[in-house]
């Protein structure tokens, strides 16, 4: 039940501490509430005057006083370690996320990246705040009683001590049952997140190809599953309780059969009868607890896993190495050598072998079958994938480019870019913070967008992305290229197919806004679409994630290479369209 890297959080050991002590505290004050609730009975029994019991009622009173103020003490010690926990989770995840990059999102799943940072935290911050206590009363409380009881009557306090591994064993047995159907629960809660998120996002393209009504049912039948292994998990945590306290209750039935026997043959007397009686049930109440709470801390525990498991995988820190202290400059040189990159998950190397020289304002075209790693390699030219490999800047070797002096200098324009759910200025604003009004009009007016503009119902100050008002692709597309174009200090321009969902008459409009902007820049431009090739310096052919020809657009023509074997291909396709 108890995931032991919790300990590895700061002020887990205080805490600890403090519960184990409250713990204790509340086990002398059950044994006190126990000893005097048995004392006052007894002296009602035998009749004594009402002033000798309303002091023993005054000390159980007290006892019970106690008793109730140290789980309270508890909770109060408790609560803002497990609120600090779930925050600094929550802070280390969302980084984590940041360094990690989209990847890990799309291969973890939108949805359930979503549960776990929303519901995933809340579900541990329960699992904490009930774990360490159950856990610690378990450790605690029954030894504490049990060691009085054996001043009581030894042979009864044995009987009890032997049952209770026997208990532990059961609720391991059922425990193990629970986390395995809990286990099912918890994937098919994600499997339905993802199913759930992914329909969302593709309703369009499920009414378009008339597929929504499946995906309804698809939905539907994992929300089933879903139904059907939270139902298992609750018949499990039903029969466990079930079974634990009709464990219990037959052993103070036992307990109970032989003090009566004991009482009639004169053997113990009524007193350390009644307060053996009293105290048996105390004894195992810590462990009916812990096991009520174990399946429901359960989905909590899976959510804590994941979410360490992931703040466990490793990731490059960014460095700050790199000196461009003018930016990228005419005279700057970078150059890759061997450079190798796997994705996590991936058999092979996405990227192998990579033998690539840059220098100055020189426009790069990657090209490829699709699939063949190009976005990959811009990913690593953006430092947002770490290779492996040699890298040198201005013949200066660097780790990698996960690094601030050169992402300084980066701009990327993918082929949809994210319009976030802002203002129109703060969507322009992402590379140059301290762009004026008037400047960030001038773009707009410059990318085409100023009829569209003049119809915005606040102008700058329009929310626009989801769930405010739309923008079409070639809208955002045109968005995007505004960032780039109110930025005149960043010199190294990342394009990923940036027409490739554009219509002809509009990627025309576009290219000649873009081919400007390439100026005075080193550009990478990932394309399929051949016209680009004529305005670049250097092409890159790449092939199954290795680079097999790079050079010139008339040295590539001037050899039977690969390079002509897929620009036929290419032009196949893209005939049609340009
Ligand atoms: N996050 C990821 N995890 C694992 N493999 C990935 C990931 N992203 C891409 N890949 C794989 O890496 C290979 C190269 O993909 P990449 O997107 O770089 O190709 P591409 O040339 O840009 O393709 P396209 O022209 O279709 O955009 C593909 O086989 C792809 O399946």
């Amino acid at each position: 039940m108890l995931d032991k890297r919790i300990f590895k959080f700061s002020g887990a050991r205080q805490v600890l501490v403090w519960l184990t002590l409250l713990a204790g505290i509340q086990g002398f004050a059950i044994i006190g509430q126990g000893r005097f609730l048995s004392r006052t009975i007894v002296a009602l029994w035998q009749g004594k005057p009402f002033a000798t019991i309303t002091n023993l009622i005054i000390i159980f009173a007290l006892a019970y006083v106690v008793r109730q103020l140290m789980t309270v003490a508890k909770e109060y010690v408790l609560t803002p370690f497990a609120d600090r926990v779930t925050q600094q989770l929550q802070q280390a995840l969302l980084t984590k996320y940041t360094t990690l990059g989209p990847q890990v999102i799309a291969s973890e799943g939108t949805g359930k990246s979503v549960t776990l940072l929303l519901e995933g935290l809340t579900k541990v911050h329960d699992y904490i705040s009930l774990v360490l206590i159950k856990t610690v009363d378990m450790m605690v409380i029954p030894w504490i009683i049990l060691a009085y009881l054996y001043t009581i009557h030894w042979e009864q306090a044995t009987f009890l001590l032997f049952i209770y591994p026997v208990i532990v064993l059961f609720m391991i047995i059922l425990g193990l049952a629970a986390q395995g159907k809990a286990d099912r629960e918890y994937e098919t809660f994600n499997q339905l997140s993802n199913h759930f998120i992914d329909s969302m996002r593709g309703l369009t393209t499920l009414k378009q190809l008339g597929l929504s009504k499946k995906y309804a049912d698809n939905i539907f039948e994992v929300s089933e599953q879903h139904r059907v292994a939270v139902v298992n998990t609750l018949k499990i945590a039903i029969l466990s309780t079930f079974a634990l306290d009709f464990f219990t209750t037959l052993s103070i039935a036992i307990v109970a059969v032989f003090l009566g026997l004991s009482l009639l043959d004169g053997q113990i007397s009524l007193l350390p009868a009644l307060t053996m009686l009293v105290l048996a049930p105390e004894y195992f109440l810590p462990i009916r607890n812990f096991a009520n709470d174990y399946h429901a801390t359960l989905n909590g525990k899976n959510s804590l896993a994941d979410i360490l498991n992931l703040l466990d995988q490793t990731t490059i820190a960014p460095t700050s190495q790199i000196a461009l202290p003018a930016g990228w400059q005419q005279q700057d040189q970078l150059t890759l050598q061997d450079v190798n990159f796997t994705y996590g998950n991936a058999a092979h190397a996405t990227l192998a072998d990579i033998n690539l020289s840059v220098k100055g304002y020189q426009k790069v075209a990657l090209i490829g079958e699709s699939g063949s790693g190009k976005s990959t390699l811009l990913n690593l030219l953006g430092g947002f994938n770490v290779g492996s490999g040699s890298i040198q800047i201005n013949q200066a070797p660097v780790a990698h480019l996960r690094d601030q002096g050169w992402q300084i200098n980066v701009m990327t324009l993918p082929q949809k870019p994210y319009i976030f759910h802002a203002t129109l200025r703060d969507n322009l604003c992402f590379y140059s913070q301290t762009a004026t009004d008037d400047q960030l009009v001038q773009a707009l007016q410059t990318v085409g967008l100023m009829t569209w503009f003049e119809q915005l119902p606040s102008r700058l100050d329009t929310i626009i992305g989801e769930g405010a008002l739309q923008v079409s692709g070639g809208q955002a597309q045109r968005l995007g290229l505004a960032r780039i174009l109110l930025d005149d200090q960043r010199r190294i321009l990342l394009l990923d197919e940036p027409t490739a969902h554009l219509d002809i008459e509009t990627e025309a409009l576009l290219k000649e806004k873009m081919l400007p902007l390439f100026e005075h820049k080193l550009v990478f431009f990932a394309t399929h679409r051949l016209h680009w090739l004529k305005q670049m310096d250097w092409i890159v052919v790449m092939r199954q994630g290795k680079i097999v020809e790079q050079g010139t657009l008339s040295d590539l023509y001037a050899h039977d290479s690969y390079f002509v074997e897929l620009e036929k291909a290419m032009r196949g396709v893209t005939d049609a369209k340009s």
